[in-house]
């Protein structure tokens, strides 16, 4: 982490407060302070803030969220607040023992972690009616929550964040570290040790190098921060100069989407479920499906932002129906898609934001999210197949991810710079997932 700065040392400080403890989360985030405080800020807010939801129930959905992903530290950390909230420890063996009212919340868990574009006004509907029913705040809060926790799921594995040292498996010793089975251990050196500079496109700093996982990115050679450079800096010359038509504009959405759809992300490792989080899951094989293969018997159109976005619509619902939220979130999304250092690996005075808009609209054309004005060309002269497939992962399967796919792109950045993009991933994620939960909630109240 390298050393860190008077305002990083007292947000590092409020983080303890907040999660009576410093956890790895903040810790890695900490490379990005400004984002840090917005993230803390969030997170408290939804889980301890004023809100309509109960405290018990806030830790529970978190679990439930992790759980789609797997993701054990999250689910750990979790079970642990709920605990110190006095939660009844008895919810805790599983899904089928917590009140139905959070039973029922599962269905709309689930297609929000894979397949956002399914949810409509009916999911809704149905928690809001009936016995043990939810409020429309309550459904709010929860959907907040969910989209929370899948997000930062996918933030926890592709920045290959370990167990907190009070989990027993926080631990590892040296005859672990050839154990390639355990998912849970890349970029373990993350933590303790300060970034590498990384030397002609990258040395091997991995002394226990797992087998190819991802058989789309082995042997493919990046071009390179200065290629990259010279690519952003054409783009931008290019730009003004001339106008592309609506139709090609949407037709080149089209093409990004479904050459997405090709690419193979890391494989799936195994389909057996651990034991101590087994009992949070169920259906672990409803996953991600490429929004280009959606079928065509209900063939669901793409999400147009001009027609529903964030600053337009979302924000202001949510913060509506659920004690201003809506601004916590605004800053957050606002602050990550904005975070800027104009650096890229070792070159300064670098104006990054065509490479950063390209992963951030790339991560919402996986959803089927489409920004109109924007060209997706971009997309494909600025992000690689090789960082396109880790982006993939990421954001799809952030359970699959491992040190070695984390290692093979973007080599000549900096550590920072790559929890910088994981940081994009979560976020982009996250509003993608709210955009199509408020678009169904705004149509369920019209
Ligand atoms: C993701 C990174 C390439 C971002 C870059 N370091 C910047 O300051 O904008």
């Amino acid at each position: 982490m390298g050393q860190i700065g008077n305002d990083t040392h007292i947000l590092l400080m409020d983080a303890f407060l907040q999660n009576n403890r410093l956890d790895h989360v903040s810790r890695v985030m900490a490379s990005h302070p400004s984002y840090l405080e917005h993230f803390l800020r969030t997170q408290h807010f939804i889980l301890r803030g004023d809100g309509p939801l109960p405290y018990d129930y806030r830790h529970l959905i978190a679990i439930m969220a992790a759980g789609r992903h797997q993701c054990s530290y999250l689910i750990n950390l979790q079970k642990g607040e709920f605990l110190l909230q006095g939660g009844d420890s008895s919810w805790l063996q599983g899904l089928r023992s917590i009140p139905g009212k959070l039973q029922d919340l599962y269905e709309i868990n689930k297609i929000l972690a894979h397949r956002p574009w399914l949810l409509n006004k009916t999911h809704i509907e149905k928690l809001t009616k009936g016995a043990d029913s939810w409020s429309l705040a309550e459904v709010v809060h929860a959907i907040v929550l969910l989209a929370h926790f899948h997000s930062l799921s996918s933030f926890v594995f592709s920045c290959g964040i370990n167990e907190e040292l009070d989990n027993v498996s926080g631990h590892h010793y040296i005859e672990n570290a050839k154990d390639n089975s355990n998912n849970k251990q890349p970029a373990k050196d993350m933590l303790t040790s300060s970034p590498k500079k990384m030397q002609n496109g990258g040395g091997k700093t991995d002394n226990n190098p797992s087998p190819p996982s991802s058989p789309s990115i082995v042997g493919e050679q990046e071009v390179g921060v200065e290629t990259l450079m010279e690519r952003m800096k054409r783009l931008s010359e290019k730009s003004e100069s001339y106008k592309i038509t609506q139709e090609e504009l949407s037709k080149r959405f089209e093409t990004v989407e479904s050459q997405s759809a090709e690419l193979a992300a890391a494989p799936q490792r195994s389909s057996i479920l651990d034991s101590d989080i087994g009992h949070f899951i169920e259906d672990p094989t409803f996953i991600y499906q490429d929004f280009a293969k959606r079928g065509q018997l209900n063939d669901i159109p793409t999400f147009r932002v001009q027609d529903y976005s964030w600053d337009d619509h979302g924000y202001s619902l949510v913060n509506r129906l659920y004690n201003d939220v809506g601004n916590l979130l605004d800053d957050k999304f606002k602050t990550a898609y904005n975070l800027t250092y104009y650096t890229m690996g070792t070159h300064n005075k670098v104006d990054t934001s065509r490479f950063r808009r390209a992963i951030w609209n790339y991560i919402q054309c996986m959803f089927g999210i489409r920004h109109d004005d924007y060209d997706y060309n971009e997309v494909n002269q600025l992000l690689e197949r090789s960082l396109k497939t880790f982006i993939k992962s990421a954001v799809c399967y952030p359970e699959r991810v491992t040190k070695r796919d984390y290692d093979r792109v973007m080599k000549e950045f900096k550590h920072s710079e790559k929890v910088h993009v994981n940081l994009m991933i979560l976020e982009a994620r996250m509003q993608a997932e709210l955009l199509y939960a408020l678009r169904a909630v705004m149509r369920y109240m019209t």
